[in-house]
């Protein structure tokens, strides 16, 4: 089986400061990822690697089976879903939410003169109806809620077809209930075996949708732990990535972290 990602030794160094050191990172078909870490750990870094926006200083990564500096970027950068904030910029505030993910099968942001056939748009509406904002298609994206607006995003993002999607922080500044209905859309998506690969960038445990698979913790640009998440994620991976003594509970598939309470951190360091 191809490996989406096989990073091996990749680092990225820029102006003399290392983002990320001696990464080495296996993404299989199927699988679908977290990568977890703190402020200013290197996630964004590798997913410019992961979604082949940029080379690695030394190393080598492959995306998709291509090596990145052999091959056509533009070329396999068409394989890959990539939502993020510059894309939400670009989309016109009047267009309509179907339009906006209907539009991303010619990639393009706007519709103007484009012809779609009904495969494209009974494609945009079963997505639309899988991301569960159906009740928006007719809305403008300009209306639409920060929550709502990065629905739309993954949406279009999976109007390509793409073999893997790279998903950087989309919970971040959502309210309660909109990170809760991301989480949901996710879980969704998750447990879709036709759906592409899934990285997930989070700082929060809490934002760990069920059916995410496994799970890469970056402290400083290095890896602390990689793995499944039954094995990986735990209280003494997240104190040692997060710097912090925490503890973790899991309940239906959710997580939940806290920093250790006083007497039972001196208990931990008495262990
Ligand atoms: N061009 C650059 N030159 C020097 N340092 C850089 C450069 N770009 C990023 N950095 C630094 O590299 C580190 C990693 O940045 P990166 O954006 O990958 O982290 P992150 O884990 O995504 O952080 P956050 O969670 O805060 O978004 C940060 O300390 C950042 O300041």
């Amino acid at each position: 089986m191809t490996s989406a990602i096989k990073l091996t030794d990749v680092s990225v160094i820029r102006s003399e400061s290392v983002l990320l050191d001696r990464v080495d990172w296996k993404v299989r078909e199927g699988e679908r990822w977290i990568v977890l870490g703190p402020n200013g750990a290197g996630k964004t870094t590798l997913m410019q690697i992961a979604s082949a926006t940029t080379f690695p200083s030394s190393g080598e990564a492959k995306i998709l089976g291509q090596v990145l500096g052999t091959v056509d970027l533009f070329e396999l950068r068409t394989r890959i879903g990539h939502t993020s904030l510059t894309v939400a910029d670009r989309l016109p505030p009047a267009e309509s939410v179907r339009d906006a993910v209907l539009s991303a099968a010619h990639g393009v942001t706007g519709r103007w003169r484009e012809q779609y056939d009904e495969m494209d748009t009974a494609q945009a509406d079963q997505i639309i109806g899988e991301l569960g904002i159906a009740h928006l298609a007719g809305r403008t994206f300009g209306t639409l809620s920060e929550g709502e607006r990065k629905r739309v995003l993954i949406a279009r993002a999976l109007m390509t077809d793409p073999e893997m999607i790279v998903l950087d922080e989309p919970a971040a500044g959502l309210d309660l209930g909109a990170r809760e209905d991301l989480v949901a859309s996710l879980a969704n998506l998750a447990s879709d075996d036709a759906a592409p690969v899934l990285v997930l960038v989070t700082h929060h445990v809490e934002e760990i949708p069920p059916g995410f698979t496994h799970v890469l913790m970056l402290r400083q640009g290095a890896v602390v732990a990689e793995g499944p998440i039954p094995s990986t994620l735990t209280a003494a991976n997240l104190t040692r990535t997060f710097g912090t003594d925490l503890e973790l509970t899991v309940a239906d598939g959710r997580y939940s972290a806290r920093r250790v309470r006083y007497g039972r951190r001196a208990a931990r360091r008495e262990e």
